[in-house]
């Protein structure tokens, strides 16, 4: 069978927002806007962007406006590329409509813990809250997504409750959003338990269409966490850029599965991502000299040690 013949898969790179928003060091705007110029040439279709965030909280994407002002990036963002920014206020997504956003996400927690610490407020309110920043920004036809954070475990809670993952995706679903994308923030996760999730969602009759795997990879999992996904039936996953990323909220935690790993993954298989790995290796190398880190893609290490041999 032919790769064209086969499922296609989305991936959501999510590199220039939680890659970069926990690195403490000063990174500048042109670096972020290099490193989302290049995604886009690997033929990423989907990029998030940055968070309209106080730079107190957030102090790496305090220029969220200078990101969403540039002229280059307005000019690139169209109909086949979408440029998702991460909204947690309404204050924000006045800033966002300003700006031109077509597409925002919301983000919500499964858990008391994580979403006292990530957004200062109860699981309700932070529903309450996404509802209303859903509804005035699908008042002015900006497509949201949503994430739900802690699937599986809470930094400060514990072991979380299916249920309370299936509340949230209904709310977010019921509230506008398109696709509410799973997060396992700390990384926790192994197959089995993404199977019984995704099972129990299913059972509850949330459509797979509905759902992306956002999975970090602390545990060395996330891959085998997509692939298992995918096998359930999932068809977008987010990744990031050299495995950089996670949450200053979520002590401990990795980046997500690097977006490398998954696009040799599904090659291999013959699954098309539309994304060209070597141009997304080059990436990957080249962010991470600018953060001067070793990139966290294995597929970035291994091909760049065959080209030293
Ligand atoms: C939700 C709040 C605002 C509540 O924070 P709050 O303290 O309850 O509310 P507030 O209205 O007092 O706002 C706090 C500060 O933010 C300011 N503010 C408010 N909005 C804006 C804005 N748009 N632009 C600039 N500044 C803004 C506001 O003016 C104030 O400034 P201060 O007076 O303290 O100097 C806060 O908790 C917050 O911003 N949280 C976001 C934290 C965050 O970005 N976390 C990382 C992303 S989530 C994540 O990584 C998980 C995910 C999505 O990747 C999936 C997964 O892995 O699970």
């Amino acid at each position: 069978m032919t790769v064209q013949n086969l499922p296609t898969v989305r991936i959501v790179e999510v590199g220039p927002r939680d890659g970069l928003q926990n690195i403490r060091d000063y990174i500048p705007t042109s670096t972020k806007l290099e490193l989302i110029r290049r995604l886009k040439e690997t033929g990423l279709g989907t990029i998030e962007l940055t968070s309209i965030v106080s730079p107190r909280i957030i102090p790496q994407l305090a220029d969220s406006r200078d990101v969403l002002g540039d002229e280059g990036i307005r000019r690139m963002g169209g109909k086949d590329l979408r440029f998702p920014v991460l909204v947690p206020t309404v204050r924000a997504l006045d800033i966002a409509v300003q700006y031109g956003v077509r597409e925002i996400a919301v983000f919500i927690s499964a858990t008391e813990g994580f979403s006292k610490a990530n957004i200062n407020c109860s699981v309700e309110q932070g529903i309450e809250r996404a509802r209303n920043i859903a509804s005035l920004a699908l008042k002015s036809n900006i497509a949201v997504r949503g994430y739900v954070s802690c699937l599986f475990l809470d930094p400060y809670d514990g072991p979380t409750q299916p249920a309370s993952v299936l509340r949230c995706v209904k709310e977010l679903l019921d509230a506008g959003c398109y696709e509410v994308s799973l997060g396992d923030t700390l990384g926790v996760a192994s197959p089995s338990n993404v199977r019984s999730l995704i099972s129990f969602l299913f059972d509850n009759d949330i459509p797979r269409e509905k759902l992306a795997g956002h999975f970090h990879d602390t545990y060395g999992q996330a891959a085998a966490n997509v692939w298992e996904a995918y096998n359930c039936g999932l068809r977008v996953f987010d990744s990031s850029i050299a495995g950089l990323g996670g949450c200053p909220f979520a002590p401990g935690a990795k980046g997500n599965v690097a977006t490398e790993d998954l696009v040799y993954m599904f090659h291999n298989a013959g699954i098309n991502t539309g994304v060209d790995l070597s141009k997304l290796v080059d990436t990957g190398v080249w962010i991470s000299e600018q953060l001067t880190k070793t990139t966290g893609s294995r597929a970035g290490i291994g091909r760049v040690a065959r080209e030293c041999n």
